[in-house]
């Protein structure tokens, strides 16, 4: 699915008027049928209650329009408000001339704003992907009596205050929505943690957006979801045998943290990988070999930290990272491996932030490596952020810069390219925020990398498949009750969903 910006979704809508023939108030009509459908599925008129439509003088507002004449035709007890303003969208009045007798549009006054009962219903149809700057005087005080009220905000498109692409002022006044009903595609905005507190829930609805336009919108941001993904995991082959499914090598743990090791280990098994050798120090040895029997286990000298690299030619992927000691040897480790990997390398947890302690070692990184940085490793790496969106733009020019592929994990995992794409994941939940679930996600990658998939299709698919692995889990758990080791039992289920089937 893409993700367009707010200009582009105007000329989404301008392209499927012109490509199917119809008029805008026609698309407006459907816009705004497709949103009524989605509250009539959840909501009665009389699990409604009262239900209070705020419109402004946009198209925004004239679907707030089409969607007051359905409610209202759908039993509901609706009333319906306007902000005044000097001139109205063609489709606004249109739309207000078909409000049907018994429904007024009552204009909006700052000293006589309507009162709201704490759980009514209130559709916020202000301000949508039409807002070119924020909100103030009588919009603000709208919004703030909409915010301060108890009610059950559904926005319509967007919450109103909220630019759907780009960054704005700090204190800007924004609707506080449960949920956000959006046209087709999510925005940008809706996948940026500092904006859950004003959309809330989002919902897309389709709206037969021209499906050309999409394709060949220019722009370089996606929502990855199952059909994004088709056709990028092959079925395995009939007659494929183990050495058709690479060597991983993992190079994990330290005293105290070979669990990080084996949370890997066993997301690598369970990812398809032909073989796989482990790397832990010697302290790890029985634990490995007694909790993990499919994987060798190639125990280093050292006791409690891993201080010698391994002969590196049987294998067709490398990952590091996962409970490592930030020892001096483990270091030098490390930089020995940039140095002489020649097949590509998954980069996790403690190995990035070594990288970052020497610069120098940035630059040894092998063209289409795979690194997994949380935000705050991120940041370690490529400097700090102003906000969610300058956190994007340093993750485009470090992709870039570094030509490596960087999973910045988050409720919305994104994923940047060394071209410039940025790949927001779609699968996971909140339960995923627990110790050991970034280990799995490294053990996932370097299966997926040590099978020969190019480092995109990897990256893409290893993402989607641990968070789908995650909701799948969270069914059986719940997600408080969610560990990591408990992910790994379903990445196969996961990925099986995920394998193209065999043509007839
Ligand atoms: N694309 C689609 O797929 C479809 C889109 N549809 C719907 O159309 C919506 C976009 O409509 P839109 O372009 O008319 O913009 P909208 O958000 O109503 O606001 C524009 C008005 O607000 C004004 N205004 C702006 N900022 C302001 C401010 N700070 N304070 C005060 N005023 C401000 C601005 O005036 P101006 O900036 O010129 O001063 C103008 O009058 C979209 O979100 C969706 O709901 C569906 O109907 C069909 C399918
Ligand atoms: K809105």
């Amino acid at each position: 699915m893409r993700i367009l910006s707010a200009a582009q979704t105007r000329q989404a809508d301008q392209a499927t008027i012109q490509e199917e023939g119809i008029s805008s108030v026609a698309l407006m009509e459907r816009a705004a049928t497709a949103f009524t459908q989605w509250l009539l599925a959840r909501l009665s008129p009389t699990e409604a209650g009262d239900t209070l439509i705020f419109c402004g003088p946009g198209n925004n507002g004239g679907d707030g329009l089409v969607i007051a004449r359905q409610l209202h035709l759908a039993g509901f007890v609706v009333q319906v408000f306007g902000l005044p303003a000097d001139t109205y969208s063609a489709d606004f009045e249109t739309n207000r001339q078909r409000l049907p007798a018994g429904l007024a549009l009552q204009t909006l006054a700052l000293d006589a704003l309507p009162p709201i009962a704490p759980g009514s219903l209130v559709v916020d149809a202000l301000f949508g992907t039409g807002l070119s700057r924020p909100l103030a005087g009588l919009a603000a005080a709208v919004v703030e009596h909409l915010n301060q009220a108890r009610a059950r905000i559904v926005a319509v498109d967007m919450p109103s205050g909220l630019f759907a692409d780009m960054p704005q002022p700090a204190d800007s006044p924004i609707v506080r929505a449960r949920h956000t009903v959006s046209f087709e595609l999510p925005k940008l905005a809706f996948l940026l943690p500092q904006n859950a507190q004003y959309v809330g829930q989002w919902h897309t609805v389709p709206i037969g957006l021209s499906r050309q336009f999409q394709a060949q919108a220019e722009g370089k941001l996606y929502f990855v979801d199952a059909t994004l993904l088709a056709g990028r995991l092959p079925k395995r082959a009939q007659f494929g045998h183990k050495g058709t499914y690479g060597h991983a090598l993992l190079l994990a743990g330290s005293r105290g943290k070979i669990g990080a090791a084996l949370l890997a280990t066993q997301a690598c098994l369970r990812s398809g990988v032909g073989l796989l050798t482990v790397r832990t120090p010697a302290v790890g040895y029985d634990i490995l070999q007694t909790a993990a029997p499919e994987a060798m286990a190639l125990t280093d000298p050292a006791s409690d930290f891993i201080s010698e690299l391994p002969e590196l030619s049987p294998y067709s992927a490398i990952g590091i990272g996962p409970g490592l000691d930030k020892a001096d040897e483990t270091k030098l480790v490390l930089e020995q491996l940039l140095r002489e990997t020649k097949v590509p390398l998954v980069v996790d947890a403690d190995a990035l932030n070594m990288l970052r302690a020497n610069p120098g070692l940035l630059q040894l990184l092998p063209p289409d490596s795979i690194l997994t940085p949380h935000p705050k490793e991120f940041e370690r790496l490529a400097g700090p952020a102003r906000d969610d969106y300058h956190r994007l733009e340093l993750l485009r020019e470090f992709c870039q810069q570094h030509r490596c592929y960087t999973v910045l994990k988050g409720a919305h995992t994104c994923l940047g390219t060394p071209t410039g794409e940025l790949y927001f994941n779609s699968t996971g939940n909140p339960g995923m925020a627990t110790g050991g679930s970034g280990d799995v996600l490294t053990g996932i990658l370097t299966a997926l990398r040590a099978q020969h998939l190019p480092p995109l299709d990897t990256a893409l698919l290893g993402v989607y498949a641990h968070g789908r692995a995650g909701d799948l889990a969270a069914r059986h758990t719940g997600e408080a009750g969610l560990i990591a080791g408990d992910l790994t039992r379903f990445i196969g289920p996961a990925l099986q969903e995920l394998t193209t089937p065999d043509a007839f």
